[in-house]
């Protein structure tokens, strides 16, 4: 996906310039500015009236430029077929690219669901290659939320590394409200090797962990902070290739951007103690923390922080590596530090806990685990540590064994085939009236291993830890709220409709019209008209305006029309009707997706952009007004860390109150709801 400019036209190239450059059209507006200003202190008082009504003249002609650019790119990205919602709020991120489109791919099985994303594995139609969708979750009618979501592309489109996912095009239509990124296929991510109880050896972690920091120095030099590393999101082809996924909470940092951060980042099991602490400031270093969780995740062959919560979560931290000296607590200065100041320190116990590893794992991993994140190595430090010099060295990407496909959503499907199973035994226990064994049942936590099917079973897979690990959905959601914050629950029927794709009933292929929710305000779109054969073009796969293309764009502008009403009847299209395929009941949405509807309305004020505050890291988009697309996107940070710590706890005591319910018949369940208020009592100042 390469950015060319697509014309020699000035005013074009006058944007690109502009979008190039991380400051914008108003930095060249201001720079103009300056000049005149310059010339203006300069001159005499005559020739400074002159060159007055010269700037007057020529910052007249200027806006008009603008203007007239502006006008000229968003007609060019909705002639490329891009929607006009997308260019309106935030061109930059599909600048000189073509959206792919739906029909050039088939939809095959949901390999993953992220909270705010599905992601499915599909096949381009003309190449046959096999390719990841991740179907991105975003209001449309929100600016600020179009914006979130585009970040996630503007990053992806900076980054070029082997071991970093690569964006291959973006799926959306000019009457679409869906967005699908396509990425290359991954056949595993680490969270799902881990728990298909594959034990790793110790050239093969550190195969792993090179990848893994190469990729993080990438990101970091380029002034990129990940945010949400994790097994997870650490995606593994069979070709031994590590790849690091998921930048939808990523941003940019640089030594010049010093605008306040949101601490609510970072999948909680993962997430670094000054963000526990709500710091506000910090820098990549928060990444490193979460390498050193994965690699010791990597090392156990399980989860080494698990907290329920995040004062749980900080209270394991220090158990495990020790609170920090008394010193620390006065330099860092972090928002919520007096609080969780533990009243008696903690030795720590990483050390002794690491004792069968060498002296290098060791130090490696306690490095990355200092509290001080100004301790912790940097990636490319760590890729010059002791770890990796030493015996047994690193094997070969092409030496690590093919894995059978095993997916963090396998364990999520094996877990909720077992819930099927426990309540199909209630159900037929109950008819055989034996109602003190029904009880008994609905009482005991329902124990995985014990369920295991003797499939899985002959595997060899455990599941002791995704027992643990069900309440990584909540957490995930909570944590990744940041990032989706705008969500609103219908968008999802008006995207699936108005992209126009083939709706799935009752698993059946439904052939009929695709279905408009009337708020999309593509009522005429109902009709789609039954003859056409999806014709696939080769083009539609081309990702990037270049001279070649042109003609695409100008033949997608002529046939926008004809084209989004095409009926699709061709198999081979993708089907986006989730319900056919595999779902993901998370119970935790529930929650979320009130709590965000709740949100998304009173937050609408809240939320606008601000104007610069420190006057750097920011741009004004002359169409839109104030954006910040190189700094955090939304810049009321506070207002924003209120809504998330509103939001956080409305879901702790939704979670609390399902506890509650659970607990009145389970005396184990009333003593996990005292666990907050238990560590509440010991951090008690
Ligand atoms: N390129 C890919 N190839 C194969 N599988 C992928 C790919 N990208 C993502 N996945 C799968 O989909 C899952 C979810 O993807 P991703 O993490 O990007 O979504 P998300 O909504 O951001 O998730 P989260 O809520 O965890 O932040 C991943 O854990 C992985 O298993």
């Amino acid at each position: 996906m390469g950015c060319k400019p697509s014309t020699n036209d000035n005013a074009t190239l006058h944007y690109i310039i502009s979008s190039k450059n991380p400051s914008g059209a108003l930095e060249l507006d201001r720079k103009e500015e300056k000049k005149q200003e310059d010339h203006h202190n300069k001159g005499s008082r005559e020739s400074r009236k002159l060159k007055k009504g010269d700037s007057q003249r020529k910052s007249g002609t200027f806006s008009i430029k603008l203007g007239l650019s502006h006008r000229h790119v968003t007609a060019e990205q909705i002639a490329a077929g891009w929607p006009a919602w997308l260019t309106a709020a935030a061109p930059e991120a599909v600048h000189g690219l073509v959206p792919l489109r739906a029909e050039a791919f088939e939809k095959l099985d949901k390999i993953g669901q992220g909270t705010y994303s599905s992601v499915f594995k599909a096949r381009e139609v003309v190449t046959g290659k096999t390719v990841a969708l991740k179907k991105v979750r975003f209001d449309n009618f929100q600016p600020e939320s179009i914006r979130f979501m585009a970040r996630e592309i503007m990053i992806l489109r900076r980054l070029d590394h082997p071991n970093i996912i690569k964006l291959e095009g973006v799926i959306t239509s000019r009457l679409s409200s869906t967005i699908y990124l396509v990425f290359e296929y991954m056949e595993h991510d680490l969270a799902g090797l881990l728990t298909a109880d594959i034990k790793f050896t110790e050239p093969q972690i550190k195969c792993y962990m090179k990848q893994l920091l190469n990729a993080v120095e990438h990101c970091h030099l380029r002034g990129i902070m990940h945010r949400d590393i994790k097994t997870s999101n650490i995606l593994v082809n069979n070709k031994g290739t590590l790849k690091l996924g998921d930048f939808g909470l990523a941003n940019i940092r640089s030594t010049r951007n010093k605008q306040k951060l949101t601490s609510r980042v970072v999948t909680l099991w993962y997430r670094p103690p000054e963000l526990l602490m709500g710091s506000t400031n910090y820098n990549v270093s928060v990444d490193l923390w979460s390498v050193g969780c994965v690699f010791a995740e990597l090392l156990f062959g399980k989860p080494i922080l698990k907290g329920r919560t995040e004062v749980e979560q900080l209270h394991k931290i220090f158990k495990l590596c020790g609170s920090p000296p008394e010193g620390y607590w006065g330099k860092a200065k972090l928002p919520h530090g007096d609080m969780f100041k533990p009243q008696n320190s903690y030795e720590g116990c990483l050390r002794e806990r690491c004792k069968e590893f060498p002296a290098s794992t060791v130090n490696l991993i306690q490095n990355f685990l200092s509290i001080d994140p100004s301790m912790r190595r940097t990636a490319s430090s760590a890729l010059m540590s002791e770890y990796f010099f030493t015996t047994p060295y690193a094997c070969d990407p092409s030496e690590l064994p093919i894995y059978p496909p095993k997916k963090e959503l396998d364990a999520k499907h094996r877990d909720e085939a077992r819930r099927k199973k426990t309540r199909a035994r209630l159900r037929e226990s109950a008819a055989s009236k034996r109602p003190r064994r029904a009880r008994q049942s609905l009482q005991e936590p329902i124990s995985y291993n014990k369920l295991a099917t003797n499939e899985e079973l002959q595997n060899h897979t455990h599941f002791s830890n995704r027992n643990t690990a069900n309440n990584a959905p909540l957490l995930k959601g909570r944590e990744s709220f940041a990032r989706r914050n705008l969500l609103n629950p219908s968008t999802d029927l008006i995207s699936e409709a108005s992209m126009g794709m083939v709706a799935s009933q009752g698993g059946s292929i439904f052939k009929g019209p695709a279905q408009v929710s009337a708020s999309s305000g593509f009522a005429w779109a109902k009709r789609q008209k039954d003859d056409a054969k999806t014709v696939v073009s080769s083009r539609s796969q081309i990702s990037t305006i270049d001279s070649s293309n042109l003609g695409f764009v100008d033949n997608t502008f002529g046939n926008l029309i004809k084209e989004e009403n095409r009926n699709r009847t061709n198999p081979k299209e993708i089907d986006l009707d989730e319900n056919s395929s595999l779902s993901m009941p998370l119970q935790p949405k529930q929650y979320d997706s009130a709590i965000f509807f709740d949100v998304f309305y009173s937050q609408d004020h809240e939320l606008a952009i601000s104007d610069e505050e420190d006057g750097v890291g920011h741009r004004k988009n002359p169409m839109q007004g104030n954006i910040e697309f190189s700094g955090p996107l939304l810049t009321k940070s506070l207002k924003i860390d209120e809504l998330l710590l509103r939001n956080e706890s409305n879901i702790r005591l939704a979670n609390r109150r399902s506890r509650f319910y659970r607990g009145t018949q389970n005396p184990i369940s009333i003593s996990v709801l005292t666990v907050d208020i238990r560590y509440c009592l010991l951090y008690k100042k």
